[in-house]
């Protein structure tokens, strides 16, 4: 029967190396068993060692591929990735308020953790402005959250100070990515979720200490859709997301040279 099976989608950049970007997306929506659909924004060329290129799709493209899915699917629940510049920001909002592709979880890629720059400078205003109030759960990671809040962070009170202003911008819920970030302590890796409604739960999971984290943002914010398309709650699918992001870590892959992917068969569980 047509349209049973939970779909979700991705509006997220190709990363060829597959540690990151839409195949870190899709693998994640496999393993969670939720159909995924992709629109795709931009092509990476790069591989363990770092990105070597990046390619914005046209903006006539992008609103093609939304017309696709918008015509054909049931989308439950969308994410995004990777959306380069203004114009990528401008039309991904244009189509999201267009159709109906349900609560979008907004994971501000703006850099990767080896320091690329997927983001162009001049957008950093566009995602606040037209993004991020049409966001249901934001994912900002420790670098993102520091740029969309405008401050320094140093303590865990400055965490949740810089989550409160990202939802005084319009997201509904903060995942506040990298607590570990904060003082020396490297036994445990905390977020902070802090909820619509003003209560904060503080998620914590053991640190491990391996250079195969590529994705991991990616495959968090991939999870947590997949999990709100199943009828999870705001934080049964960001726990959830956060343990099984884990165990991905944990049981680290071994592929390319350098800085590899996490697990993601191991988010089956
Ligand atoms: N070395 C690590 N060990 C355990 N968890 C980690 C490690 N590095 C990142 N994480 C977790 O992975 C998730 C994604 O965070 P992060 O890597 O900061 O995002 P991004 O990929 O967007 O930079 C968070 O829940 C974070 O706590
Ligand atoms: C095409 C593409 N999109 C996103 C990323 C970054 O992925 P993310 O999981 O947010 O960050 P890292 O864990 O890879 O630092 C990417 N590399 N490529």
């Amino acid at each position: 029967m047509a349209n049973e099976y939970p779909q979700v989608m991705t509006i997220a950049g190709s990363d060829s190396d597959g540690s990151a970007g839409m195949q870190a997306d899709m693998n994640t929506f496999f393993a969670r068993e939720v159909y995924g659909i992709s629109v795709l924004t931009a092509c990476v060329a790069g591989n363990s060692y770092g990105i070597h290129a990046a390619q914005p799709l046209t903006t006539d493209f992008i609103d093609a591929e939304f017309k696709a899915i918008a015509d054909d699917f049931h989308v439950l629940a969308s994410k995004t990735g990777m959306l380069t510049d203004k114009q990528t920001i401008e039309t991904v909002t244009k189509n999201y308020k267009q159709y109906h592709f349900g609560p979008l979880i907004l994971d501000p890629v703006i850099i990767t953790k080896h320091g690329a720059m997927l983001l162009e400078a001049d957008a950093y205003e566009t995602l606040k402005t037209l993004l991020v109030p049409l966001a249901t759960v934001i994912t900002p990671n420790f670098f993102e959250l520091q740029k969309l809040a405008d401050m320094e962070i140093h303590t865990d009170a400055d965490m949740i100070t810089a989550a409160k202003k990202i939802q005084a911008m319009g997201a509904k819920n903060v995942v506040a990515k990298g607590a570990h970030h904060i003082g020396g302590d490297l036994k445990e890796v905390k977020d902070l979720l802090l909820l619509e409604s003003g209560e904060k739960v503080w998620l914590s999971e053991p640190y491990h200490d391996t250079e195969h984290i590529n994705g991991t943002g990616d495959a968090l914010s991939a999870c947590i859709t997949a999990e709100i398309a199943k009828g999870q709650s705001i934080t049964v699918a960001v726990t959830t997301a956060k343990k099984l992001v884990n165990q991905a870590i944990e049981h680290e892959l071994a592929v390319g040279h350098k800085y590899g992917p996490i697990n993601i068969w191991q988010m089956r569980v």
